[in-house]
């Protein structure tokens, strides 16, 4: 390993030390990580690096699981089943933790572009381009003003509602492939959009991911659609 790479295993153990701080006393954090309430303090606030055997310890102890958890802790659902998922969405050095994972979870191949919807898929959609080192683009359930062109798919939804998502075309080239993501899929039907999009374009799907999958429905819907993997980092019950 060179020096660059050491450092930045480094950093990314601050990093899941950092995210798992947020919501964790010192100790809290001795306890699950096992290091020492005093060096943990020093590695947060950034005196100290870890070593580099802590530090690959430390990244390689938050796999998917422990992600999962993370986000379950920090996620609430109402009576009524809807999801409040803010401090994840809200939080992009959680999402960067999450990026590397599941792109080796689900083996998703490495994307041109990285395609969601507008809004709370963007943070997720960002954190997983950086990662492939993609495109990010995110459709928009209204037309951009000065952009002429768009690819736009329209669906009836089963509320009776119509749903349109509108992407600039050029966001999307013929032959690109697409990883296709979202921090929620419960009825599918916005992936179903976001697929009938990546379709348009002649582009290939490289895969579909989310945060939260609410029941199965959607998850199966997207996978009707697509052969690429489908995942979910976590799934809920649906009520
Ligand atoms: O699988 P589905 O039943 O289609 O639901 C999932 C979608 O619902 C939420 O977005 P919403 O439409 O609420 O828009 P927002 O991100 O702007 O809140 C969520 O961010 C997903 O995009």
């Amino acid at each position: 390993m060179n020096r660059a790479e050491k450092a930045a295993l480094q950093l990314r153990a601050v990093a899941v030390l950092r995210t798992l701080k947020r919501s964790r006393t010192y100790d809290e954090l001795a306890e699950l990580t096992g290091l020492p309430a005093g060096d943990l303090n020093r590695y947060v606030n950034g005196h100290v690096l870890p070593g580099v055997e802590r530090a690959r310890e430390t990244v390689e102890s938050i796999g998917r699981e422990e992600l999962a958890d993370e986000l379950r802790s920090r996620v609430s659902v109402d009576d009524e089943g809807y999801v409040d998922n803010s401090a994840i969405v809200f939080d992009q050095s959680f999402l960067d933790l999450v990026a590397p994972v599941a792109a080796e979870s689900f083996a998703f191949e490495r994307p041109d572009v990285v395609l969601t919807a507008a809004t709370d898929g963007i943070t997720l959609g960002a954190a997983m381009a950086s990662y492939f080192d993609a495109d990010i683009a995110y459709a928009k359930k209204r037309k951009e003003t000065a952009v002429e062109e768009f690819v736009e798919s329209r669906q009836r939804l089963a509320s009776g509602i119509e749903l349109t998502y509108y992407l600039p075309a050029d966001a999307v080239s013929a032959g690109d492939t697409v990883l296709v993501v979202d921090d929620l899929i419960r009825s599918g039907e916005t992936q179903e959009l976001l697929l009938d999009i990546v379709a348009q374009s002649d582009a290939t799907v490289g895969g579909v991911f989310t945060l939260i999958a609410v029941g199965d429905e959607g998850m199966d819907r997207a996978r009707q659609i697509t052969d690429a993997p489908v995942g979910a980092l976590t799934t809920f019950d649906d009520r």
